[in-house]
């Protein structure tokens, strides 16, 4: 069998807010948060090999292939689907940063889930490949649900939501978060009243709208002030967040022309850049294409 499949688009989220409300009896966290995708992008590369092996063609400093996200969820697919003969050569173009909060490994393992389960013809559905990203991190089964996304449970439980075409300023303030840290903080609030979907804001109104917060943020500030320092620039320009847990801050624009404008006056300690709010996750009309 030779099939390839190149450069299969894998986007980063924002969480729009982010609410602990609760801690399951396994640590894990009970959170509420408001999913975005946006138009900036890992690409992976796929070829069917037919030796049986699964191997990562390129190094990414700081993952070793066998801890790579990839490899594990190309794994988990051929084991789930009992076809223990099936193989692949990937390859990870990454321009997303580690431990951004942008949720760019987990992104990864899903473009590898969905384009190995359409090269592979092992038709697992969409909810199956979610059961499987659940396992490899709580934020994979949302990048294969394919659109934005309320989240509760431990950000499995997804609903669709509605949400602006706007652009986003993401900051990057130079340093890598480790999730666990923030989650395993003793300052970390972990009652949250919970909100109802209803609650957000209509579309046309999110821009202006403070909605909510990031309950990640207090402690992230508290390990890397340089996270704080990018937080309070942006601030001059709108509402500024921390997305995930760290270390990504963003703000909305209406208009591109705004994005540009707070980008060229962006100190150059920092990279920053621009992307564009997408509704559908761009892998479905990828492969269809
Ligand atoms: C912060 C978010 O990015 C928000 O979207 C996610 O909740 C994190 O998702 P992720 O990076 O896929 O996280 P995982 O790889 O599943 O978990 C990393 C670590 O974060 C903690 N963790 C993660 C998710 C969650 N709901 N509760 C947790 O306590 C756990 O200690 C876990 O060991
Ligand atoms: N393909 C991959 N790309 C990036 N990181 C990976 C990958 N595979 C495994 N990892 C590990 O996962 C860690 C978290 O990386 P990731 O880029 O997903 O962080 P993040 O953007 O903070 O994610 P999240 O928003 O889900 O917390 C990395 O530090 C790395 O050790």
């Amino acid at each position: 069998m030779t099939a390839i499949l190149n450069a299969c688009p894998a986007p980063a989220k924002l969480n729009l807010f982010l609410h602990v409300t609760g801690r399951r009896p396994d640590g894990y966290h009970l959170l509420q948060s408001a999913f975005q995708l946006i138009d900036r992008c890992d690409t992976l590369d796929f070829a069917v090999r037919d030796d049986g092996q699964i191997v990562r063609t390129n190094d990414i400093p700081g993952v070793p292939a066998e801890s790579d996200l990839v490899v594990r969820a190309a794994r988990l697919l051929r084991e789930t689907a009992g076809r223990p003969e099936l193989g692949a050569s990937i390859t990870v173009n990454k321009i997303l940063p580690m431990g951004g909060g942008l949720g760019g490994g987990s992104s990864d393992a899903a473009t590898t889930l969905v384009a190995l389960n359409h090269l592979w013809q092992t038709g697992l559905k969409r909810q199956e490949l979610m059961d499987i990203g659940l396992k490899l991190g709580a934020d994979v089964p949302f990048f294969i649900f394919g659109r934005n996304a309320f989240a509760e449970g431990v950000g499995e439980a997804l609903s669709p939501l509605e949400t602006a075409d706007c652009w986003y300023v993401v900051i990057e303030p130079g340093v890598s978060v480790p999730t666990s840290i923030i989650f395993s903080s003793k300052r970390l609030t972990r009652d949250t009243e919970a909100v109802r979907i209803t609650d957000f804001p209509d579309a046309t109104k999110q821009i202006a709208s403070s909605f909510g917060k990031n309950d990640l943020e207090m402690v992230a500030t508290e390990h890397f002030p340089e996270i704080a320092e990018a937080v309070e620039w942006l601030s001059r320009f709108g509402n500024a967040r921390m997305t995930g847990s760290g270390a990504c801050v963003f703000s909305a624009f209406e208009h591109e022309h705004q994005a540009d404008e707070v980008l060229k006056q962006l100190p150059s300690r920092w990279i920053g850049w621009k992307a564009k709010a997408m509704q559908e996750h761009p892998l479905a009309r990828f492969l269809k294409s």
